[in-house]
């Protein structure tokens, strides 16, 4: 598409996430990102602890939206809106002046692993579940994280409860509105009803007026930039601020996933978490995916792995090698769960070593921890194939392209690892920063009252190269599966 002539529109698409806040300094008119400016976040915590102080997220806000601004060379003047995406699942808790009482608990934060359980049981199993929030809680879901509060730190006096983007969005509008696709990551709203479950929030004690009004898409308007956000931002008051969503459901949006019935080519997302989702507008079901709703309340399954680029990285530097030196693992399986792992359920879990021999190179030891998390992936999107009446082992069935994206999709180890284990095409959009122009397109909706899938259709951000499939590596995922079955039990406690 070519680009606008100036003065043109522009927005502004934010994705804070786990490490880092991004800003895409957006063309409105043809989604050609302008600049990406980026400021760093600080996550602390051991013993399963993951936490964020929300107050560096805002400062991270204004810084990266700054040097984006500066970059793109663009006057604050041509901005016309702005919305978030953020890291699911965060518990921020305010007071009444809307300023944090503690660290958000990070989705990545597994101390709520005994809360998860025990919610899961008084409600009636997993079953009760998936027919109320389609999601069974685990220790990232916000819900287990408010009963840890509650039995952890009782005397919070808490006067509301946000999530990441809705607590940013409210600092920019001045008003409290999540989405349906970022609430459903909280096991407190209802995909069935699109609502938030009374008898839910009865059961963990949360008062319905803690909570945000639920808009009802994330690309309708939040409101406009308040004069002290648009001082602190240096951006001019009263632009439009869409309502935002997670980070999963941004990058839906900006690849131009929009449930249009027919399952897609799935997406996998390879960042500091790792993620494989597809949009559909049948309700899925399953105890092995998140049941999550898509920024505009049709349904996001998903699965999420704890253990994604940071472990792989993590392995790279014990070894002293760089990302790309890896080879195929051979005999040797690693299971990089060194965060413990949400997906399978093992919180307790540590990585694990197996099949080392006198001949084993670094080299190998680092393929096999690409081989650990890209299977514990691949073997989630076979589940989202199922869980969606789709059979993965049909025949013709790998001929279904995957998208990769998130960080990991630039590295050549990775695409390789995932195409090698996948017997499938990979699709790797030229974009980069698929959640900050996600992001984008929810403000351009916000500005237009257009349909954000819609506008990131025909931004075409979702163009890419396709990468052929690779003859699937059935030995290495069979070691895999089998290292798994069999070290489940130990993994557990
Ligand atoms: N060229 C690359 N090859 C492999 N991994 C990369 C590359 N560039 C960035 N990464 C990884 O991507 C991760 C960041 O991905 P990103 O999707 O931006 O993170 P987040 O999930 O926090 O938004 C980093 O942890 C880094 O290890
Ligand atoms: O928990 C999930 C999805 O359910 C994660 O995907 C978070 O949303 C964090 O995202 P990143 O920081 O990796 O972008």
């Amino acid at each position: 598409m070519p680009p606008s002539s100036p003065p043109f529109a522009v927005v502004i698409g934010v994705d804070s996430s786990t490490q880092s806040t991004k800003a895409a300094v957006t063309d409105a008119g043809t989604g050609r990102l302008l600049a990406v400016g980026r400021a760093p976040h600080s996550v602390t915590g051991e013993h399963g602890a993951r936490e964020s102080d929300p107050e560096l997220w805002w400062s991270a806000l204004r810084d990266a939206v700054a040097a984006g601004l500066k970059e793109a060379g663009v006057t604050p003047e041509a901005v016309t809106g702005i919305a978030v995406a953020g890291q699911q699942h965060g518990l921020v808790v305010l007071d009444a002046q809307g300023r944090p009482l503690r660290p958000a608990m990070l989705w990545n934060d597994t101390r709520a692993a005994p809360q998860a359980a025990a919610l899961t049981e008084r409600l009636g199993g997993a079953r009760a579940w998936l027919e109320r929030t389609g999601t069974v809680p685990v220790a990232s879901m916000t819900a287990a994280k408010w009963q840890w509060l509650r039995e952890n730190e009782p005397d919070l006096a808490v006067a509301a409860v946000r999530l990441p983007h809705d607590f940013l969005t409210e600092r920019l509008c001045g008003v409290a509105l999540t989405d349906p696709g970022d609430a459903s990551g909280t096991c407190w709203y209802s995909t069935a009803t699109g609502a938030y479950d009374p008898e839910v929030l009865d059961l963990i004690g949360l008062a319905p007026e803690l909570l945000p009004a639920l808009a009802p898409g994330g690309g309708s308007r939040a409101g406009s930039l308040t004069a002290r956000a648009a001082e602190q931002l240096g951006l001019p008051e009263g632009i439009a601020v869409g309502v935002g969503t997670g980070d999963n459901m941004a990058a839906a949006v900006g690849l131009g996933l929009g449930g249009a019935g027919l399952l897609d080519h799935p997406v996998l997302s390879l960042g500091t978490s790792g993620t494989v989702f597809a949009a559909t507008r049948a309700r899925p079901a399953s105890e092995a995916l998140a049941g999550f709703a898509a920024a505009d309340g049709t349904y996001l399954p998903l699965a999420c792995t704890l253990n994604c680029t940071l472990a792989v990285d993590r392995i790279a530097e014990l070894l002293g090698l760089d990302r790309e030196d890896a080879e195929p693992g051979g005999e040797v399986v690693l299971l990089p769960y060194l965060d413990g792992e949400r997906t399978p359920d093992l919180p307790h879990a540590a990585g694990l070593l197996m099949g080392l021999r006198h001949a084993t190179s670094g080299r190998q030891i680092l393929g096999a921890a690409y081989e650990g998390a890209a299977f514990t992936l691949l073997r989630a999107l076979d589940e989202l194939l199922r869980a969606c009446g789709l059979d993965p082992d049909a025949p013709g069935a790998a001929a279904r392209p995957v998208r990769l994206i998130g960080g990991g999709a630039r590295g050549r180890a990775w695409a390789e690892t995932v195409r090698r284990l996948s017997g499938r095409p990979v699709l790797v959009p030229e974009a980069e920063e698929l959640v900050a122009l996600g992001a984008a397109a929810l403000a351009a909706g916000a500005v237009s009252g257009h349909d954000p899938v819609a506008i990131a259709t025909a931004w075409d951000t979702g163009r890419g190269t396709l990468l052929p499939a690779l003859p699937r590596d059935l030995s290495a995922w069979r070691r895999l599966s089998d290292a798994l079955e069999r070290a489940t039990p130990a993994l557990l406690s």
